[in-house]
Formats: structure tokens, C-alpha cells, sequence
């Protein structure tokens, strides 16, 4: 659909673009991705026309564009360029009907049913029905792109050309835009070639990316190009952390200034509070830790600084268990959305808190535990909802600095020192009658300062996975055997 074959063109003596070949598939989305200055407006100019091709060829929908006339042109591309010309005064109906010119016949050029019911429908599309009427100069700048693309969208182009569309827009009306375009996209077939600055955006709607490097492709591929942290330093010349979308299989990019705030050790073993009373346990951090934690309440891997475990009745009715968390702790005055929140009927008074220092790592852990709902995970009987006071509640705390691979491994080996103490004491599965290996609610995080030279394992054939399984190990059995004592 779009052909570029040995391209070159630039500025008179000045030439940007050197021998580039890039192919874009009929209803594709290509985004070009590049640094300021590395030759995106450059190729977009010679593509539209704009900038004459010192030699090479493109080709769109197989035809030569030296070949096409203005007309035959503007009936198969539409373009979106970031300069926005208009100089009399139209209103916005006025200027979206333009987009009809191509299609116009006769001398009189006048507007038919149909061009009426096209641009009406570009107007819904784009939410600019209601200043139809007002003057294109009135309107902000966000709208004024979304009135283009509505002109855009009139010509009823196959191939649509955007230079940075959502430049002017906030958050809200740059997905509202792109997902539009991204919607006829895939229901007219429309091919779509994009200059986008935000690399995260581009990789949530592009189908490929090319990646250009002082007028030549670095690289030309899908948008998992953008997980090449290496490559991405190389063009960009910043340190960029790849991840993944937490809801999506698409790469997002994280920066990391080159200035970070002056932070210094903190001493651990000072910075930290522990209230406890019959109600809830909540151990505050002067600074977030890094956590990884399946709390009801902040789940996955996060910075968090409060960690908090609320007693329940035993037949609390767990509805939305998020929004009573949320709710307990607004009214303690600790911020929801920096803690970990976990529940437990066990009584709090019979939480046990152990500490430990291996090689020069310190570490502490708070457990409450009762087996009521024991389960021995391998067995096929499905525990139905838990009734009886049952569930260990782990809080391991860490003076180290992990990786997130060494997070994980913390978090096995803290779940291998559980199995373990539970099986020490032959807890039993009350419906299978063999050896149980959690109860049916377990929470557990792991919080990490993220001092010192960073370790990159934590599993049980490293001196710190040693160090959590003896720790938690010691003081998850001593729960247990207190909740057995009752
Ligand atoms: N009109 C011009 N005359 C001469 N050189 C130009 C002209 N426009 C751009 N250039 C040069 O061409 C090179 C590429 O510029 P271009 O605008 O294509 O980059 P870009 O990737 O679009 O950058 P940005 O992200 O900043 O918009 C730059 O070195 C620029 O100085």
C-alpha cells in the first residue's frame, strides 16, 4: 500500500534521508518512532509530497506519486500534519465539508446527498456535531485536530497520514483520538502511517514500528521492537526500563532520570513503627519498600510504606473486602494507596514477630496464623467458603536490595518455610485428612529498603533465602502452635 524503495531527499545539499526501504500492508498501522532531528517530518514531507524525492521511488497503492496528479491523490491520502493552515474564516462545517472536494463532480462542485451524510457521520465519529456552526478559530487547539481528522476522514481515504495527531491533546482526547482512528483502521481497511513521540502509545495502537536513526531505519518491526532497552539507549540516549502493560501483552517504557533524589542509607532498623492493638497491626515505614504481596489491598509489585493486617469476625461477610479495607483505613488515617491490606479472624494479640541478621542482611517478620481452613493443595476437594478462623498472614520485612528476579525468589522460598512448619506440626487437611500446605486464604508480602549491592537470588541455595526460610519458618510454627493451643 505504501512502497518506499531507496529513498533519498533532504534539504537542497543537505540530505536527511539515505537509502531507505520500508514497506506498510494495505490496513496497517505503522508508526515512525526517532529522536528529535533524526528525519520523521523529513520522510512524512517526501511521502506527502511536500519535499521533492532526490531519488528512490514511493509508491502509493502501487501508483508512482510522481505520477499521480493533486486530485488522484487526494482521493486515496489523507493528511494530518501538525501546522494547521487556515486563514479565512470557515466554520467547522465548512472546513470538514473540504474534505468532500475530491469527490465532488461537475463545474458547480456543489455537495451531494451523499458528501452531506459523510461528513455528517466524520462529525458524530469525532464528537464535533455540536460547533458545526462555530467559527474554526474559536475553538481550542484539541478540537481544532479533531476537526482536521474529521476533514481527514471526509476525503474517505485509504491511506491516512498523521505528523504527531495527538500533539495537542491531554490524555483523555489523545486515546479518544486514537482509538478512533484506530477503529476505522480496522473497519474500513484504512492504512495508516503515524509519527507518534510517545513510545508507549505507539506501542498500544501500532501494528509495527520503525525505528529511525539519522535518516535510516535502526530497525522495522512489531512493537516488540520496543523491549530492546539497548537499542531504544542507543537512539534516545536515555536509560529506559522495559515492562509489560499490566493489562495487555504490549512492552511499556519507564525512564530513569539521571538525577535521583539525594537518599543516603536509612537506618532500617530505626525507621520503622509498629502499632498493635485488638483491632489492626500496622507497621509504617518512614520510605516506601519495594513489596511484592497478594494483600487484598496493594497486590503485585509495588513501592508501598504502610503494611497493615485488620481483624475480622469471624463471620464477616467479605463482600468488598477492598472497599472495607479502604474504608478501616481511612478512618486510621493511613493512605490506602501506599499500603498492603490483609485480614484475619485470628486474634492479633497472638501475632508472633521475629527477627534475624544474616551475613549483615537484617530482617524481621510478623505472623498471624490459624489453620481452621487448612488445605493441602495438591488434593482435588475444593474447600468451599472458609467458615472457621483460618489463615496465615505473613509481613517479611528486608534491609537488602533485590531484583524483581530475586523478589520472586524471596516469595517462593518464605512459601517453602510455610509448607514446611506446617508440615511439621502435621496440620491436616480436615477434608482429605493428609498434610496440608496453606490454609485457603494465605497473605503474604515480602517488603524490601532496596539498600546495598543489589542480589540477584533469593531462592533457598542463597545465604538470604536460607536466612527468610528460617525466619519464617521459626516464627510461623510458633504461630500455629499457639492457634493450636486454644
Ligand atoms: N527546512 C529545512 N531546511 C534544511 N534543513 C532542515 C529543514 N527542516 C529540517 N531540517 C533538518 O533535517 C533534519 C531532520 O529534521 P526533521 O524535521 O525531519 O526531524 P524529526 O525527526 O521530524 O525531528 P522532530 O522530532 O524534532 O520533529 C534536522 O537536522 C533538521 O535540522
Amino acid at each position: 500500500m505504501i512502497e518506499v524503495c531507496s529513498l533519498v531527499g533532504g534539504y537542497g545539499n543537505n540530505t536527511i534521508i539515505s537509502d531507505l526501504h520500508l514497506n506498510i500492508k494495505k490496513g496497517e498501522f505503522f508508526t515512525l518512532l526517532g529522536p528529535n532531528g533524526s528525519g520523521k517530518t523529513t520522510l512524512f514531507k517526501l511521502i506527502t509530497g511536500q519535499l521533492p524525492i532526490e531519488s528512490g521511488d514511493i509508491l502509493l497503492s502501487g501508483i508512482p506519486i510522481l505520477s499521480m496528479s493533486k486530485l488522484e491523490k487526494a482521493k486515496k491520502v489523507a493528511v494530518l500534519s501538525q501546522e494547521i493552515h487556515v486563514s479565512f474564516d470557515y466554520t467547522v462545517e465548512e472546513i470538514i465539508s473540504l474534505g468532500r472536494y475530491p469527490h465532488q463532480k461537475g463545474l458547480l462542485k456543489q455537495l451531494s446527498k451523499r458528501d452531506r451524510d459523510v461528513i455528517n457521520e466524520v462529525m458524530e465519529l469525532t464528537q464535533v456535531s455540536h460547533y458545526r456552526k462555530t467559527q474554526f478559530r474559536m475553538i481550542s487547539g484539541g478540537e481544532k485536530q479533531r476537526v482536521l481528522l474529521a476533514k481527514a476522514l471526509a476525503q474517505e481515504p485509504e491511506i491516512l497520514l498523521l505528523d504527531e495527531p495527538t500533539n495537542h491533546l491531554d490524555i483523555k482526547h489523545t486515546f479518544q483520538m486514537l482509538d478512533l482512528i484506530k477503529k476505522r483502521q480496522k473497519e474500513k481497511d484504512l492504512t495508516v502511517f503515524a509519527i507518534l513521540h510517545d513510545l508507549n502509545v505507539a506501542s498500544l495502537y501500532a501494528d509495527r514500528v520503525g525505528l529511525l536513526h539519522e535518516g535510516k531505519f535502526l530497525e522495522v518491526g512489531d512493537v516488540n521492537t520496543l523491549r530492546k532497552a539497548d537499542q531504544l539507549k542507543t537512539v534516545y540516549e536515555v536509560e529506559v526500563k522495559t515492562q509489560s502493560h499490566p493489562t495487555l501483552p504490549k512492552p511499556q517504557l519507564l525512564m530513569t532520570p539521571n538525577y535521583s533524589e539525594p537518599t543516603g542509607d536509612f537506618p532500617f532498623s530505626e525507621s520503622y513503627n509498629i502499632k498493635q492493638n485488638d483491632q489492626y497491626i500496622h507497621v509504617q515505614f518512614e520510605k516506601p519498600l519495594k513489596t511484592i504481596s497478594n494483600g487484598v489491598l496493594g497486590e503485585g509489585i509495588q513501592w508501598l510504606q504502610h503494611f497493615c493486617n485488620f481483624h475480622v469476625d469471624k463471620n464477616y461477610n467479605c463482600d468488598d473486602p477492598k472497599a472495607d479495607l479502604q474504608s478501616w483505613m481511612k478512618n486510621k488515617g493511613i493512605p490506602s494507596e501506599l499500603a498492603v491490606g490483609m485480614m484475619t479472624a485470628v486474634k492479633l494479640k497472638d501475632m508472633v514477630m521475629m527477627s534475624k541478621e544474616t551475613e549483615g542482611i537484617s530482617m524481621f517478620v510478623l505472623v498471624t496464623a490459624g489453620v481452621g481452613n487448612a488445605v493441602d493443595i495438591t488434593s482435588n476437594s475444593l474447600t468451599k467458603k472458609a467458615r472457621t478462623i483460618g489463615t496465615i498472614n505473613t509481613m517479611l520485612f528486608i534491609d537488602a536490595h533485590f531484583t524483581d528476579g530475586a523478589l520472586v525468589n524471596g516469595y517462593m522460598s518464605a512459601t517453602e518455610a510455610k509448607v514446611k512448619a506446617l508440615h511439621d506440626l502435621q496440620v491436616k487437611d480436615p477434608h482429605t485428612h493428609t498434610l496440608a500446605t496453606s490454609t485457603s486464604t494465605d497473605a503474604l508480602l515480602v517488603a524490601l529498603s532496596q539498600q546495598g549491592l543489589q542480589t540477584a537470588y533469593a531462592g533457598s541455595g542463597t545465604v538470604v533465602g536460607k536466612g527468610i526460610g528460617q525466619l519464617v519458618y521459626e516464627a510461623t510454627k510458633k504461630a500455629i502452635e499457639m492457634n493450636l493451643r486454644k
